[in-house]
């Protein structure tokens, strides 16, 4: 098969979707790959490096999308990009279609094969290509969060884990899945008085007993949000409904109820977030304010980390997308249930029950189309 990884274009996204590792692997198996020139350098890989490792290298990203039969991203394409992508070429990337409109017409109307890194899933429901990004996301929204509590940042200026004599920040979780936990190991690590809210019991059962003791679970429902928030120093947005739009766990008239400088890092952004107020945003330009209470809500944290987060990302997607090259997306997809679960759209169809609900579009059972 033909591979072609672009360069990011999204601001600030420094992650590559192959590495030369990668590129190695693919070219042993007879397969060729081309490498956007200077697509791996944010993430600390040379042109040079990938050429070693048996690619080719291209000077445009039209050059890519032209020649290749399965494009690698790390993004979900952006508007530019749109045009690029051809009629059954496979896009394997993160897509989060649910949270935009544009971009699943968009895609539609491709009628390419759009495989969601987001959607694949395992037998247990787990997520093995979110996971890596989320616990990086997970444990920068503390860092952030931190960050941005500071008073020059406009924070209610209160350090996460106090001083002797002087209680710790609150910082509360909504969702411990992934995000979650990564956010409040960290948190509970710099001494905050943590709280996780969930209302999978079996998930908290769990956490309370792998938790240190200044972490404590409640059930996630909207009287006991209401009550917490209006302590609550650093809030983490980091539920997840596979595939869907994240439902509202904070609304705009929550806003008052906190206490100026309160600050939101809504990490599940990327699938419309689960605060309200919360609209994207992107790491030139981080943080906004309403009613005196920071947002944070960039919806590619991971992309300012790029030497973690593709080295994370590109351990976990490697072998899926070698079994695309090999079978190719229907025998492959065929042969594996958790890749089949990755299809969002095929050649003009929404094969996602969650994504068609999103936006009232046609739905086509998978086994329509395989
Ligand atoms: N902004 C960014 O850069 C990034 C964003 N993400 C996003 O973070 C979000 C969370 O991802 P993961 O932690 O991997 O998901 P996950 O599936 O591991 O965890 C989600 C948790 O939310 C819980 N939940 C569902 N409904 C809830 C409710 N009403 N109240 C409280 N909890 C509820 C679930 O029980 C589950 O434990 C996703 O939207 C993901 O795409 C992930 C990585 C990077
Ligand atoms: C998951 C995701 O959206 C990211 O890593 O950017
Ligand atoms: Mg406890």
């Amino acid at each position: 098969m033909i591979i072609g990884v672009p360069k990011e274009i999204k601001t600030n996204e420094n992650r590559v979707a192959l590495t030369p590792a990668g590129v190695k692997e693919f070219v042993k198996r007879g397969h060729t790959v081309y490498m956007q020139a200077t697509a791996g350098e944010g993430s600390g890989f040379t042109d040079e490096e990938y050429q070693q490792a048996g690619a080719s290298v291209l000077p445009t990203i039209e050059d890519v999308y032209e020649i290749a039969e399965m494009i690698m991203k790390v993004k979900e394409p952006i508007e530019p990009e749109y045009k690029l992508i051809k009629k059954d070429q496979l896009v394997f990337t993160y897509f989060h279609f649910a949270s935009y409109e544009p971009l699943t017409k968009a895609m539609i109307d491709s009628q390419s094969v759009c495989l969601a890194y987001e959607t694949v899933e395992k037998p247990d429901r787990s997520l093995p290509l979110l996971v890596p990004m989320s616990e990086v996301a997970g444990r920068m929204s503390v860092q952030q969060g931190a960050k941005y509590l500071e008073k020059t940042m406009k924070g209610r200026g209160i350090l996460l884990g106090g001083v002797a004599g002087v209680a710790p920040a609150k910082v509360l979780i909504l969702g411990g899945g992934v995000v979650g936990t990564e956010a409040a190991k960290m948190a509970a690590g710099l001494g905050a008085d943590v709280t996780i809210l969930d209302v999978n019991l079996a998930r908290m059962r769990y956490l309370e007993d792998i938790m240190p003791a200044n972490v404590n679970t409640i059930m996630s429902n909207e009287y006991n949000i209401r009550s917490l928030i209006q302590q609550a120093d650093l809030i983490v947005g980091a539920v997840l409904i596979p595939g869907a739009k994240a439902p509202h766990l904070i609304t705009r008239d929550m806003l008052k109820e906190m206490r100026p400088g309160t600050v939101l890092v809504d990490v599940a952004v990327d699938q419309g977030g689960c605060i309200e107020t919360c609209k994207p945003t992107t790491h030139e330009n981080p943080t906004f304010i309403i009613d005196d209470v920071v947002h944070y809500c960039v919806a590619n944290m991971p992309g300012a980390v790029p030497y973690t987060s593709t080295l994370a990302l590109t351990n976990a997607t490697l072998p899926y997308a070698l079994q695309l090259a090999e079978k190719g997306w229907k025998k492959a997809c065929r042969e594996n249930e958790e890749l089949k679960k990755g299809l969002n759209i095929i050649q003009g169809k929404v094969v996602y029950q969650a994504v068609a609900e999103a936006f009232d579009l046609e739905y086509t059972s998978l086994e329509e189309v395989l």
